[in-house]
């Protein structure tokens, strides 16, 4: 048998073996964590530069900390990895992201050390400090509550709102401030150079060292010392309130920066913590990447890159099986540019996704025209709003999940001020490994009740191109265009741009003994199946809605004269999108044929290939096809 090579590491199934271990051996711990996390990660891929550059807070916090009892709570998650190991998970971390495997982030269904299902950002400090007040209320005085966040994390709003509230109740809470002056792109803003600030400016590093100092000396005097101490450390905070530190100025107690990667420094500067009362904030300085060298180097690449090699960090290419059709979000962002050019009043919006969404074409052809605003969804929204009623005709980016949170300011900033915005809704139905928290399944349904506002997907990459050439005529009003993660068939897609008439569908094919109507790039799964049953004599018609809203109602009326057995298609929540839309066509208009739906039926579905999710859910060519038998069979004979 193989000699292993990590001999620590080995002996640590759960924070308890951790804790066995001495102070001086923590270091080769991190080593080998860090070791187990590049070799996992580079053959089953993953997020990995940021778990790489918490492994030494992760180490630290497990054996500082008495989790599961106290509260341990990860932003997004995507930086968990190294937790999920250390808690209990090591040896089936091979499966993490896959079909019936661990999820990507933390998750309460899956272990107790797992404090909150994560997966969207900036919910930390809020869900921490609703732990830290339960602990009051159950007067649990002993239980710690800890949130650790990254500076990306920390520019949504719903931090700020955490943190307001945490310095107006004075719960026990700390919160980490993981800096690493990166989100997946370059961190930006007002925060960030705030943060750049503190960490860089002599004369607050001077009086960050006087805090320390004092916090040294109050672990030894005794208990009766400590109001001498605490007079003392408010005239020190009265000096870092001088300074116009923001963490303090909202009346948490803030230390640091320190090195997030002293291990040893870090267990001090935990345990001295433990013994502070009242909200807290501990700003660490890391390096995402932190270890593995091309990931310091390419961050962003490096955030959750493909297969590689762990010794050379070369990527592992998948097979050239010649010419790819492009990626949805690539057709997006090269057809911004060229709408852009066209098109002087056209800007581009994207919440911290500039390379997941392609808005990054944008910001190097036009970066004065294009604006990352960090992740700030509910943001980017109101922003597009006031851009568009002074006469801009914003693209605004956004991953369909994390739209989610921007829901009030598309109905009350967008919708109901009656402006040209479009929405390009990325990432929209099941993507895949990300599982649960990210699949974008829910916002044909959840705009299709808002007033004033057209909502549309495209059958495939030329569509994309034409729907947003559609969205920036004259008087279009709010427009939302939502389309798969991954890549589409079309190879030559960049044809000239033909406007696609709001509310019109279009029929795929003509049938006999069944119709489908599909919407979006799922229809393709569709177009294969009935390939597939035309070989065996079958005759079935297949409509592309392409708009949900206006629905095309001269189109459905003649599917509904025609056809006795019609299913429906989408790629979403199977309550309240398109199936929905055409039952309630059909009952408004008196029509009484059988209506099957097929979509993302009403339960989570966790993480797995888009294709094995799509089988989950019935809807892949197989699953269609088994779908249209069980109707026929039905009801033909
Ligand atoms: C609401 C929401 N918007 C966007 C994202 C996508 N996202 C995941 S991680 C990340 C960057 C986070 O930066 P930071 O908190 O600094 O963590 P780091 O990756 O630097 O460790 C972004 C934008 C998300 N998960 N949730
Ligand atoms: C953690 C997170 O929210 C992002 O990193 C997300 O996983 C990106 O998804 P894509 O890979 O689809 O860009
Ligand atoms: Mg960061």
């Amino acid at each position: 048998m193989a000699q292993s090579d990590k001999k620590l590491l080995d002996q640590i199934n759960y924070p308890e073996d951790l804790k066995k271990i001495s102070e001086d051996d923590l270091i080769q711990v991190c080593s080998e964590l860090r070791q187990e996390i590049i070799e996992q990660v580079s053959n089953n891929p993953g997020h990995f530069g940021a778990s790489l550059g918490v492994v030494e807070l992760t180490v630290a916090l497990h054996y500082v900390m008495n989790t599961p009892y106290d509260n341990l709570v990860w932003d997004v998650g995507h930086q968990a990895y190294g937790h999920k190991i250390l808690t209990g998970r090591k040896d089936v971390f091979h499966t993490n992201r896959q079909f019936k495997g661990i999820s990507g982030f933390p998750n309460r269904q899956e272990s107790e050390y797992d404090s909150f299902t994560v997966g969207h950002s900036s919910t930390s400090i809020s869900a921490a400090l609703g732990m830290a007040v339960a602990a009051q209320l159950k007067g649990e005085t002993d239980r710690k509550t800890v949130a650790v966040i990254g500076d990306g994390s920390m520019t949504a709003g719903l931090a700020f709102e955490g943190l307001n509230n945490a310095a107006g109740n004075n719960a026990d809470l700390l919160v980490i401030l993981n800096d690493n002056n990166m989100a997946i792109d370059p961190n930006t803003g007002g925060l960030n150079n705030y943060l750049l600030d503190i960490t860089t400016s002599q004369t607050y590093n001077k009086v960050k060292n006087d805090v320390w100092r004092l916090l040294g000396k109050f672990n030894r005097i005794n208990p009766n010392t400590q109001k001498l101490f605490q007079k003392v450390e408010n005239g020190v905070k009265t000096i870092l309130l001088k300074q116009s530190n923001l963490f303090e100025a909202l009346n948490f107690r803030y230390f640091g920066p320190v090195d997030g990667h002293d291990v040893n420094h870090l267990v001090k500067v935990l345990s001295d913590l433990q013994k502070i009362p009242g909200p807290k904030i501990l700003h660490c300085i890391t390096k995402k990447g932190k270890g593995f060298k091309q990931a310091e180097i390419d961050q962003t690449y490096w955030h959750a890159p493909g297969k590689f090699d762990k010794e050379t960090g070369e990527i592992i290419q998948s097979k050239d099986n010649g010419p790819q059709a492009p990626k949805f979000q690539d057709v997006f962002g090269e057809t911004l540019v060229d709408l852009a050019k066209m098109n002087d009043k056209i800007v581009g919006i994207t919440p911290a996704m500039p390379t997941g969404s392609s808005m990054n074409k944008l910001m190097e052809a036009m970066p004065e025209r294009a604006f990352d605003v960090g992740i700030a969804e509910q943001h980017a929204v109101t922003f597009s709003g006031g851009l568009a009623a002074q006469g801009k005709i914003p693209f605004c980016a956004i991953y369909s999940s994390f739209m989610q949170r921007a829901y009030d300011q598309v109905i009350h900033d967008v919708a109901l001020q009656d402006v040209n915005v479009v929405f390009c809704l990325d990432r929209g139905g099941l993507v895949g490994a990300d599982g649960a928290t990210h699949h974008g399944v829910y916002d044909l349904a959840f705009m299709r009740c808002v007033p004033n506002l057209t909502i549309a997907a495209p059958l495939n990459e030329i569509e994309l191109r034409n729907l947003m050439y559609t969205a920036q005529q004259e008087n279009m009003g709010a427009f939302s265009i939502r389309y798969p993660r991954g890549r589409g068939r079309i190879i030559d897609w960049k044809q000239e741009f033909e406007i696609l008439p709001v509310g019109k569908g279009q029929k795929l094919k003509d049938g006999d003994d069944l119709a489908i109507l599909s919407i979006g790039a799922i229809g393709t799964e569709a177009i294969d199946a009935i390939e597939e049953l035309e070989k065996e004599g079958m005759s079935i018609a297949h409509y592309d809605m392409r708009y949900l809203k206006p629905l095309d109602e001269e189109l459905l009326h003649e599917v509904f004269s025609k056809h006795n057995n019609i299913i429906t298609l989408e790629d979403g929540c199977i309550v309240g999108g398109l199936g929905s839309a055409v039952l309630e066509f059909m009952s408004d208009n008196g029509y009484q044929s059988r209506i099957t739906r097929l979509g993302v039926p009403d339960k989570w579905v966790e993480q797995g290939t888009q294709q094995e999710l799509y089988k989950e859910c019935g809807y892949d060519k197989e699953g269609i096809i088994a779908t249209i038998n069980k109707v026929l069979a039905k009801h033909t004979s």
